[in-house]
C-alpha cells in the first residue's frame, strides 16, 4: 500500500534502518513468480539486448497478454510499460518484479530490459551506463513500430528528447537524479560504504570481463538526469524514498520538478478528479521542502497541501482562502475540490509574485517507505476501449512538464498553440544531401532564402513575408511537423514515411520535387548462401530463417523495415540499427541483409551486395509536406502553401521547356504561320542565325493546378 506523508510508515524497531530494510528485502522478500518471454536483439556493437515480456499465465487475474507478432496484436492499443531496472542485485530485481507483476495485473503490457541484466550475457565491451540513452531510444522506437497503437509509458532520455519522445508518460522510481551527489553520499559514512561494497559484489560477476571505467566526476554530472528534467514534456511521476540508502534525497531536483507551467491543466484535473479531497496544512519535516505538495492517499485519492501556508495566511489577499480551507479541512466532494483549488491558486499567485516568474506550480509526491511498491493502488487499469483517453489529464496531476508542453497535450485542443505565433514556418534540411538542392529549387522559383550564414537556423524568404524558414535535420523536421512546431517542410519521402509513421496529420502537398531521388531497398550479399537468391520471394523461402535463427536485417528504418517484412511474409526477422555505413554489416557478420537507401548503387557494389526483385520498399524523392491541422487552423497557412505550391508546379512543369525567338523568312505573317504549323520539326528555323533567342522557361502557370485541387479535397474543402 502506498504510504504518504499523512500515513507515515513506521517500520518495526528492529528494521528501522533503511539499510536493514533493503537487506531484509533482498534476503527474505518474496517477489511474485513471473516468467518472461524473452526477445533477444544484437546491437551493431555486438551487445545483446533483451526484452522480457511477462506471460499471461502468471497474472491470470488480470487481462495482460503475451505480446506476439500477430497482426491482431500489432493493432493492440493496450498501453505498454517499459520497465528499465538499473540493478538486479541487492533486492532491486524484486522491485522490478513487483512492478511488472502489478502492472500486468492491471491490464498493462509490460516489457523489461537492460544490457547485462537478468542473466543476459555481455557480448560487447559496452556495459550499461546511466547516461547512455541511445540504446533506450532505439528500443522505444522498436517497440513503437512493433506496436504502433499502444501508448508507451516508461529521465535523462525524456529530457533529451523533450517533445520528440514517443512515450506518453513515465515514472522514475528511486532515481539517483545526481550521480555525483549520490556517489559522495554513499562514500560519506562507513555504513554507506558497506552498502556500496555490497552493490559492487553484486556486479562482480558481470563486470570482471569489462574494461574498468574510471568514471570522472564530470561524466557523472553529465550522465545525471537532474540536468535534463526541466525539458521533460510528458507526465512524469517521480517516487523517491526520503530515507533511501543509496539515492539520497539531497539529490532530488526539488526546484526543477516544481517548475511546471501547466497550471491550468493541473487545475482542470484537480477540479474534475473525483478523488480530490480537501486540503490539509501540515509542516513538513524536510528542510528542502518548500512549496505546494500533492499527496496520493492509500485509497488512491489526491490531496494538496503546503508548508508555506503560514506565509500565505499572513497575506491578506489569500487569508480568506486559507480560513475556508481550515474550516473545510475534512470535507469531501465538490466543496473540497473548490477550496483545494483556491488554496493551490492562492499559493501559485503568491509564489509567482515572490519569484517574479509568470506561473509555476509544483506537483510532487513523496512516498516514505522502503520495500516493494504495490503500485496498483495508484496506477489505474485502463481497458483497451478507453485507451484513447490515456493521455492526460487522467494522470497529469502527477506530471512534471517543461514549459514547452504541447498545447494539444494540455488542453486537448490545438487552439492555444495555434495562437502563439503568426508566422508560417517551413522546415528545410539544414545540411546533408537535400540541403543545397532545396535552396536551389526555391531560388529557381524566385523564392530565394535569405540566410546570412549557414549556421543561422532561422531565415526569411523576402517574397513570402509571412513565412519563416527553419533549418533542421530531416528527421527532426518531420518530428517538428508532427508536434506542430513547423507547418510545412521539404524533405525526402523516405524521411516522412519513416518518421511520420503514417500519421494522418501529414499531407504530401507536392510528391515529386524532382531531386533527392533514391530508393529504400533490401540488399543481400552476392556470395555464400545468397549467391542464387535474386528475389524477395526466394529470400523468404530460404529454410535457414527460423524463430531461433531469424534473418538479421541492419537498417536505420526501424518503422518501414519491420512493416515491409511483415507485409511480405517474412516473419522470422530481427533488426539491428546503426547511423551509417550499414553496407559493412553483412561482411562483419552482424547482419544477413541491409535495408538502406540506394541511388547510384555504387556503395552496394563496392561492398559486394546486390538488390533483389521485389526488395524495393519505397521510391523516394524530395516532397513538400504540410501539417493538416496547421493548414486548417493557422491563419495564412493555406494561402502561403498555395503560393509555394503554384510556383513549384509551374516551375517543375517548365523544366526542360524553352522559348525560342527566331527570324523566319516569309512574304507575310500568314505564310510564316503556315510554314511553322506545317513543319512540326520547325525545319525552317535558322538556329544560330541572327536574332534567335533561346531561353529556358521559369514558370508555366495553370489556372488551377491539379495538386491544389487534390490538397483541398484532402482537407475536406
Ligand atoms: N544515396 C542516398 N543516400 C541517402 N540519402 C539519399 C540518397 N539520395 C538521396 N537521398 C535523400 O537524402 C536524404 C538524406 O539526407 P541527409 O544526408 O541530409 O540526411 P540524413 O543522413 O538522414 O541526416 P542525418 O545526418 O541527420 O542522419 C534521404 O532521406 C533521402 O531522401
Ligand atoms: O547508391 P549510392 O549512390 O552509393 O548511395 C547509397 C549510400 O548513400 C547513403 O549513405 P551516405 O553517403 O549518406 O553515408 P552513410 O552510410 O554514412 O549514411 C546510403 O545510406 C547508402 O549508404
Amino acid at each position: 500500500m502506498p504510504i504518504t506523508r499523512f500515513q507515515l510508515y513506521s517500520a518495526a524497531p528492529w528494521l528501522s534502518s533503511p539499510h536493514l530494510q533493503t537487506t531484509f528485502l533482498s534476503l527474505f522478500g518474496k517477489a511474485p513468480s513471473v516468467t518472461y518471454r524473452r526477445q533477444l536483439f544484437i546491437a551493431l556493437d555486438g551487445g545483446t539486448i533483451a526484452l522480457d515480456w511477462p506471460t499471461y499465465s502468471d497474472v491470470a487475474e488480470g487481462s495482460s497478454r503475451v505480446i506476439d507478432d500477430s497482426a491482431a496484436i500489432k493493432r493492440d492499443k493496450t498501453p505498454i510499460v517499459i520497465v528499465i531496472p538499473v540493478l538486479k542485485k541487492f533486492g532491486c530485481g524484486q522491485y522490478a518484479k513487483h512492478l511488472a507483476f502489478n502492472l500486468a495485473r492491471s491490464s498493462w503490457n509490460v516489457v523489461s530490459n537492460n544490457r547485462g541484466l537478468g542473466g543476459v550475457s555481455l557480448t560487447s565491451d559496452c556495459f550499461y551506463n546511466a547516461g547512455w540513452t541511445e540504446e533506450l531510444r532505439k528500443i522505444i522506437n522498436h517497440i513503437h513500430c512493433e506496436y504502433p497503437e499502444a501508448p508507451l509509458f516508461a529521465v535523462k532520455y525524456l529530457g533529451e528528447d523533450g517533445t520528440n519522445t514517443l512515450l506518453y508518460g513515465a515514472a522514475a522510481i528511486c532515481s539517483p537524479w545526481d550521480l555525483l551527489i549520490c556517489d559522495r553520499f554513499i562514500n560519506r559514512r562507513s555504513v554507506q560504504k558497506i552498502c556500496d561494497r555490497v552493490l559492487t559484489l553484486g556486479l562482480q560477476g558481470i563486470s570482471l570481463s569489462c574494461p574498468v571505467l574510471q568514471i570522472v566526476n564530470a561524466l557523472k554530472r553529465r550522465s545525471s538526469s537532474i540536468n535534463y528534467v526541466e525539458h521533460v514534456s510528458v507526465p512524469l511521476l517521480c517516487i523517491s524514498a526520503l530515507d533511501d540508502p543509496v539515492c539520497t534525497s539531497e539529490a532530488i531536483p526539488w526546484d526543477e520538478c516544481r517548475w511546471v507551467r501547466a497550471v491550468d491543466e493541473l487545475f482542470g484535473v484537480l477540479s474534475t478528479n473525483p478523488y480530490v479531497k480537501g486540503t490539509r496544512k501540515r509542516s513538513l519535516q524536510c528542510s528542502t521542502d518548500q512549496g505546494l505538495h500533492m499527496s496520493v492517499m492509500g485509497d488512491g485519492s489526491v490531496t494538496t497541501m503546503a508548508n508555506e501556508a503560514e506565509a500565505l495566511s499572513s497575506s491578506n489577499e489569500h487569508a480568506t482562502h486559507n480560513n475556508k480551507d481550515e474550516e473545510t479541512n475534512s470535507e469531501e466532494g465538490k466543496q473540497g475540490n473548490q477550496s483545494s483549488n483556491a488554496t493551490v491558486q492562492g499559493l501559485i499567485d503568491m509564489l509567482s509574485r515572490r519569484r517574479r516568474q509568470s506561473m509555476w506550480l509544483l506537483a510532487q509526491i513523496d512516498i516514505i517507505t522502503i520495500g516493494p511498491l504495490n503500485i496498483s493502488g495508484r496506477i489505474q487499469s485502463y481497458p483497451p476501449s478507453t485507451v484513447d483517453h490515456l493521455r492526460p489529464p487522467t494522470i497529469s496531476f502527477i506530471s512534471c512538464c517543461s514549459s514547452q508542453l504541447q498545447t494539444a497535450f494540455v488542453n486537448g485542443t490545438l487552439d492555444s498553440k495555434i495562437a502563439e505565433r503568426d508566422k508560417i514556418r517551413i522546415g528545410l534540411p539544414s545540411k546533408g544531401r537535400m540541403a543545397a538542392d532545396t535552396l536551389d529549387l526555391l531560388k529557381d522559383c524566385q523564392l530565394s532564402v535569405k540566410q546570412v550564414n549557414p549556421r543561422q537556423y532561422v531565415a526569411q524568404i523576402p517574397q513570402l513575408s509571412n513565412v519563416e524558414v527553419w533549418f533542421q535535420r530531416p528527421k527532426d523536421i518531420v518530428r517538428k511537423l508532427l508536434s506542430m512546431d513547423l507547418d510545412l517542410c521539404i524533405v525526402g519521402l523516405d524521411t516522412v514515411s519513416e518518421y511520420g509513421q503514417g500519421n494522418e496529420d501529414l499531407i504530401i502537398v507536392h510528391d515529386a520535387l524532382d531531386y533527392g531521388d533514391c530508393r529504400l531497398s533490401l540488399a543481400i550479399p552476392k556470395y555464400g548462401i545468397f549467391e542464387n537468391i535474386d528475389s524477395l520471394r526466394k529470400l523468404a523461402e530460404m529454410p535457414q530463417w527460423t524463430i531461433e535463427k531469424p534473418l538479421r536485417v541492419a537498417t536505420g528504418f526501424t518503422y518501414l523495415g519491420p512493416k515491409f517484412m511483415k507485409e511480405n511474409g517474412l516473419w522470422h526477422v530481427t533488426f539491428s540499427t546503426a547511423d551509417g555505413a550499414l553496407e559493412a554489416a553483412p561482411a562483419m557478420g552482424i547482419a544477413d541483409t541491409i535495408l538502406d537507401l540506394v541511388s547510384s548503387g555504387t556503395t552496394l557494389k563496392e561492398n559486394n551486395l546486390k538488390e533483389i526483385e521485389g526488395g524495393v520498399v519505397l521510391e523516394s524523392q524530395a516532397v513538400l509536406v504540410a501539417s493538416r491541422k496547421e493548414l486548417i487552423q493557422r491563419k495564412g497557412a493555406l494561402d502561403s502553401t498555395h503560393e509555394i505550391l503554384e510556383r513549384f508546379e509551374a516551375h517543375l512543369r517548365a523544366l526542360g521547356q524553352f522559348t525560342v525567338t527566331a527570324n523566319m523568312r516569309g512574304g507575310s505573317a500568314e505564310e510564316v504561320a503556315e510554314r511553322v504549323l506545317s513543319q512540326p520539326s520547325l525545319v525552317g528555323l535558322q538556329i544560330g542565325g541572327s536574332g534567335v533567342l533561346i531561353s529556358s522557361l521559369t514558370y508555366i502557370f495553370d489556372e488551377e493546378t491539379p495538386r491544389w485541387r487534390e490538397l483541398l479535397s484532402k482537407l475536406g474543402m
